[in-house]
């Protein structure tokens, strides 16, 4: 990204088109015959310009996905299926998972950037924040002089809306939300396609969470790029998704429209993580929380994950796993077609499943 880039909207692309597809993806953590099976055939696709939030529990696997999809998962972590296409503006399209590690290198930041959880906390204390920035340009544009990546840290400092003047400050003279906006600036820096942020507001308070998804949300009007948006707290989704994708325990159980799984979950798990988080605003709901808690992963019950804490619970449940699919009201068309859920409920040719949904889930 140049320093004049800045200022003008990037050409963005069609809007709509995938820009990273996840198929299928396996993930286990441990090499041996006890290993632990985190990611099981998830599949999602982040389409071009569009903010994809991902929301579940602490531990159902969003950041595993996330460092899955861009290679970055840390031993003992290990991809054991699945494929990752990124599709780049000039339409070639790329198995992220089968690149070579010199692919990777040169397209890793460039193509999709990520702001790690708790990024904040990882800038060196040493050094002068616009330093940190240029040094981060300079390791991808070896040609570049010295001068030129301060202008451009400067610019990029700008845009997230800290006064060029705190180029030279050292990470402790700046508050926890300036130091996340340092963070989204650096993974901005070269200009990506796609942006994956790992919970970038939760040591935050919440005045500061809403003003960073807002900058968040303008950047992206702005400069065209795409979002995946990893939280646990769903409500705060709504501020900044279009559309939303619920995990449980290594599975996505619901993606839909970010309003219509606000509005009208499907999945009794969405409807109880809906229940767990005081919205931002809006209606009141009342606060219920959810009874149990979430399955170890090495001893995962036969059928659906879910289903030890269920409301909606029958025996098929606890016999078969459910696979992402149409709703029960998909014939409803509209949006309600494009909504994939994860759940029995919805299936009436399910025998031992009569096809009346209950109420809460039918809205
Ligand atoms: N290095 C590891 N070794 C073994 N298991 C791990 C490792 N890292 C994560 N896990 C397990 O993988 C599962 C998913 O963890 P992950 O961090 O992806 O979840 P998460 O939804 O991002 O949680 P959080 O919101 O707390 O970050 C958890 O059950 C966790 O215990």
């Amino acid at each position: 990204m140049t320093a004049s880039t800045l200022d003008v909207p990037a050409p963005t692309g069609t809007v709509g088109e995938p820009v990273l597809e996840i198929e299928n993806l396996s993930v286990d953590y441990g090499y041996t015959d006890d290993a632990t099976h985190v990611l099981r055939d998830v599949s999602l696709t982040l389409h071009r310009g569009e903010v994809l939030g991902l929301a579940g529990e602490s531990g159902c696997g969003k950041s595993t996905l996330a460092y899955a999809a861009t290679r970055l998962l840390p031993p003992p972590g290990l991809i054991t299926s699945g494929s990752v296409h990124f599709t780049g503006r000039d339409g070639q399209r790329t198995d992220v998972l089968r690149q070579s590690d010199a692919e990777l290198r040169a397209s890793r930041w460039q193509d999709t950037a990520i702001v790690f959880q708790g990024a904040m906390n990882s800038l060196n204390p040493v050094y002068r924040i616009g330093r940190q920035i240029a040094d981060g340009i300079l390791a991808h544009r070896p040609g570049m002089r010295r001068k030129e990546a301060w202008d451009q840290a400067a610019s990029l400092l700008e845009m997230v809306g800290i006064n060029a003047d705190r180029l030279r400050d050292f990470p402790h003279q700046l508050s926890g939300g300036m130091r996340q906006r340092v963070m989204i600036a650096m993974a901005l820096a070269l200009d990506p396609q796609v942006l994956i942020m790992d919970e970038p507001t939760t040591a935050l308070d919440v005045v500061m969470q809403r003003q960073i998804v807002e900058e968040i949300a303008d950047l992206r009007e702005r400069l065209g790029f795409s979002v995946v948006f990893i939280t646990h707290d769903v409500s705060l989704l709504i501020e900044i998704a279009d559309r939303i994708a619920i995990m449980y325990a290594g599975d996505i159980v619901e993606d839909a429209g970010a309003q219509d799984v606000y509005r009208r979950p499907r999945h009794p798990y969405s409807a109880a993580l809906l229940h767990s988080f005081p919205p931002l605003r809006g209606e009141r709901r009342e606060l219920t929380g959810i009874p149990g808690s979430p399955p170890d992963m090495q001893k995962m019950p036969p059928g659906c994950p879910f289903a030890p804490r269920c409301a909606h619970v029958t025996d098929v449940c606890r016999q078969v796993r459910p696979v992402l699919g149409p709703t029960a009201l998909a014939d409803r068309g509209g949006r309600e077609a494009e909504r994939s859920v994860a759940c029995h409920l919805h299936d009436a040719d399910l025998e031992g499943i009569d096809g009346t949904l209950p109420a809460d889930l039918a809205r």
